[in-house]
C-alpha cells in the first residue's frame, strides 16, 4: 500500500541516459540478477547523490557503468517518469544524448544491446521505463533529439 503521509515517503530520484548512434540505435544495457529489477532492461544511469546537480550524476554513472565520457552539457532533457511504492516515490529522469567519447561496454550490466526504439517495446523493462519508450519514439520521428550530427 502506498504509504499516505508524503512526509515519510522520500523521492528518490534517478537520472538515466537513452545514447543515440548515428542509426538512431538506442543503448539499452541488462540489470545484473541480485539488482532489482534484476534481468530487466534499462537505460544506463542511477542514483543522484546528495547535492549533486541531476547531469552531472549522469555523467558520473555513464562513466563509471560504461566507461564513457559524456559532457553535462551534453545531455538533454527527454523526459521523466514516477512510480510509487510503500516506501518510496521513484522519480525517474531521461536524457538523451548523441555525443560521447569512448565506446560504452558493459562494466556493470548483465548484458548490453544497441536497439531501433520499435524493439525496445519487445524488451522487458521496469515499469518506469514504458511511458519513456513511448516518448523516445516520438521524439525520434521525426528526429527532434539531435545536436546537429546525426
Ligand atoms: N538506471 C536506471 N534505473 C532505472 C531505470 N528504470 C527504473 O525503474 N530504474 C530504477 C531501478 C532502481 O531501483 C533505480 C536505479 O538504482 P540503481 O541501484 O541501479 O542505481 P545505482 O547505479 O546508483 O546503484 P548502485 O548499483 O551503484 O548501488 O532506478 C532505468 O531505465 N535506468
Amino acid at each position: 500500500m502506498i504509504n499516505a503521509n508524503p512526509t515519510e515517503t522520500p523521492i528518490f530520484l534517478v537520472v538515466a541516459a537513452a545514447l543515440i548512434d548515428r542509426d538512431q540505435r538506442i543503448f539499452v544495457q541488462q540489470r545484473a540478477t541480485g539488482k532489482q529489477h534484476g534481468g530487466l532492461w534499462e537505460f544506463p544511469g542511477g542514483k543522484v547523490e546528495p547535492g549533486e546537480a541531476p547531469e552531472v550524476a549522469l555523467a558520473r554513472e555513464l562513466d563509471e557503468e560504461l566507461g564513457i565520457n559524456v559532457a553535462p552539457s551534453a545531455l538533454r532533457p527527454l523526459s521523466f517518469a514516477t512510480v510509487s511504492s510503500a516506501d518510496r516515490h521513484l522519480l525517474l529522469l531521461l536524457y538523451c544524448a548523441r555525443e560521447w567519447t569512448g565506446s560504452p561496454r558493459a562494466i556493470s550490466a548483465a548484458s548490453t544491446r544497441w536497439v531501433h526504439v520499435e524493439s525496445l517495446r519487445q524488451l522487458a523493462m521496469p515499469p518506469a521505463d514504458l511511458p519513456l519508450v513511448d516518448v523516445l519514439a516520438q521524439e525520434l520521428s521525426p528526429i527532434r533529439c539531435s545536436s546537429g550530427n546525426a
